[in-house]
């Protein structure tokens, strides 16, 4: 690391420039605050390592001065005594230890390692947040249609409270987008925005993935872990598919929700979360709550507020605008004045039944852009089903240009089985003939597909 020193006393900047080199460290000894500070101003350090009472400028001055233009530089203190107000100031600044002098060597090695060690975590995190970003895209929620007119209004409503709020809407509606859209809106958006989804989770580990285990707590659980209600802390937790979640965790989850605590499996004492929850379904809760399968009294808790999502085909004036949005995912490089679907194109998508909704639209799109080599895209370049079902309408559109992937057929089954069960994901599943998580992973592999093309 590179290291800056200061320090007045004579024998520790001897000390420190013979040994900070030998532990595989640059350094920079400076005599005082003052000088600190004017080397500061030409150069940023990895690490300052500085002793808190010096003539003229004191070791504090130092760090304010360093972490006003590197706010990642780390600080350590040497001092003789501690006094508060050095402590309140080593808060402020984020100092990240105290080294009591006189300075053990060993003691100083191994916070220069913790130091290291610290940078290098950073730099991990920085790197997978910006890739979660770029996964998660912006939470836009594209459409100017009258009932998205609604949806937005509902958002910006109920996003600053702290209201749990139920989303409704077919599969492929935009749920997450609007979860996520009430958590950016909301006052924690600075805190994480957690999303599970209950269908695709077996019965036997959703409780410990929600409120985490003990070590020892199960055959398997060979160390303690966190669950998501603690990953969200001061944050929200979006629950998709809570109509999935099985009798018994649903008993569990409302009486975290009564009480604002949970209970690791395992484990005997309990601990405080300050989570929102946001859930969604594509199911009629209230016609499991009457079958049984729903607890009413966990249905109340979680719809406080209720905002339902249009289907596509009822929002069918969206349809450019959204096709439009999509295609630049996947062709960053178009120029906004260009036309990107002729005008039959757009007919064509617009009479279409769109049973998997925007995520299918989605999927449609990618077709068109992989077998489109000039614009505008064409009716000819969309998928098959396209020609079939306008061919009576619109007999001018050709047959459907070269095979489909694998993954298109594979997705074209999906959304048909779920056209035939009205979007009930276990029914379309057993259809299918796969299991109900492997129909979540390629529904969830298709969305992640789309958001990083
Ligand atoms: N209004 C919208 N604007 C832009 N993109 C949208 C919109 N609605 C949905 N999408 C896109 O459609 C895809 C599916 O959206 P999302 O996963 O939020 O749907 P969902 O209703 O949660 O689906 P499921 O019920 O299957 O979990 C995502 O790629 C999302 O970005």
């Amino acid at each position: 690391m590179k290291i800056l020193f200061a320090d007045d006393e004579k024998s520790l900047q001897k000390l420190m420039s013979l040994e900070l080199p030998r532990l595989g460290h640059t350094v920079t000894v400076c005599p005082d605050g003052v000088t600190a500070i004017a080397v500061l101003e030409k150069e940023d350090f990895d690490c300052l390592l500085v002793d808190l009472d010096m003539p003229g400028k004191s070791g504090i001055d130092v760090i304010e001065k360093a972490k006003s233009t590197a706010p990642d530089t780390e600080a350590i203190i040497l001092t003789g005594k501690s006094s508060t107000e050095s402590a309140i100031a080593a808060v402020k600044f984020k100092v990240f230890a105290y080294l009591t002098k006189p300075c053990r060597l060993m003691e100083l090695k191994t916070l220069l390692e913790g130091v290291a060690q610290k940078r290098d975590q950073d730099r991990k995190i920085k790197a997978l947040t910006s890739r979660l970003d770029r996964i998660e895209g912006k939470s836009k929620l594209i459409g100017d249609s009258q009932p998205m007119a609604v949806v937005n209004k509902m958002i910006s409503k109920v996003a600053p409270s702290n209201s749990a709020v139920l989303i409704r809407g077919e599969t492929g509606t935009g749920k997450e987008l609007v979860a996520k859209a009430i958590h950016d809106q909301s006052l924690r958006h600075s805190q994480p925005f957690v999303a599970v989804n209950c269908g695709a989770l077996p019965e036997n580990l959703i409780e410990s993935e929600l409120f985490g285990h003990r070590k020892g707590a199960f055959t398997g659980a060979e160390e303690t872990r966190i669950g998501l209600f603690e990953v969200a802390h001061g944050g929200s937790l979006f629950l998709d598919e809570i109509g999935e979640l099985p009798k018994s965790l649903q008993a569990k989850l409302l009486r975290v929700l009564e009480t604002g605590e949970i209970r690791r499996v395992g484990e005997n004492s309990s601990i405080k979360v300050d989570v929102r929850i946001i859930s969604a379904t594509h199911r009629h809760i209230e016609d499991m709550v009457r079958d049984g399968d729903f607890r009413e009294d966990l249905m109340f808790r979680i719809n406080t507020f209720e905002i339902q999502l249009p289907a596509l085909r009822e929002r069918t004036e969206d349809i450019p605008l959204l096709a439009e949005h999509i295609s630049r995912r996947f062709w960053p490089t178009i120029p906004m004045t260009h036309t990107v679907f002729a005008n039959e194109t757009i007919r064509a998508l617009k009479t279409h039944h769109w049973p998997g909704n925007v995520r299918e639209l989605a999927n449609v799109v990618e077709h068109a852009t992989i077998l489109c080599e000039q614009l505008p895209i064409k009716p000819e370049h969309l998928p098959r089903r396209f020609s079939e079902q306008s061919g009576s309408q619109q007999p001018q559109l050709r047959a459907v240009v070269g095979p489909m992937s694998l993954r298109e057929l594979e997705m074209q089954a999906i959304h048909e089985a779920l056209e035939r069960h009205e979007g009930n994901k276990p029914q379309a599943a057993e259809d299918l003939g796969i299991s109900l998580k492997t129909l979540y992973n390629k529904l969830n592999q298709a969305t992640a597909n789309e958001r990083t093309a």
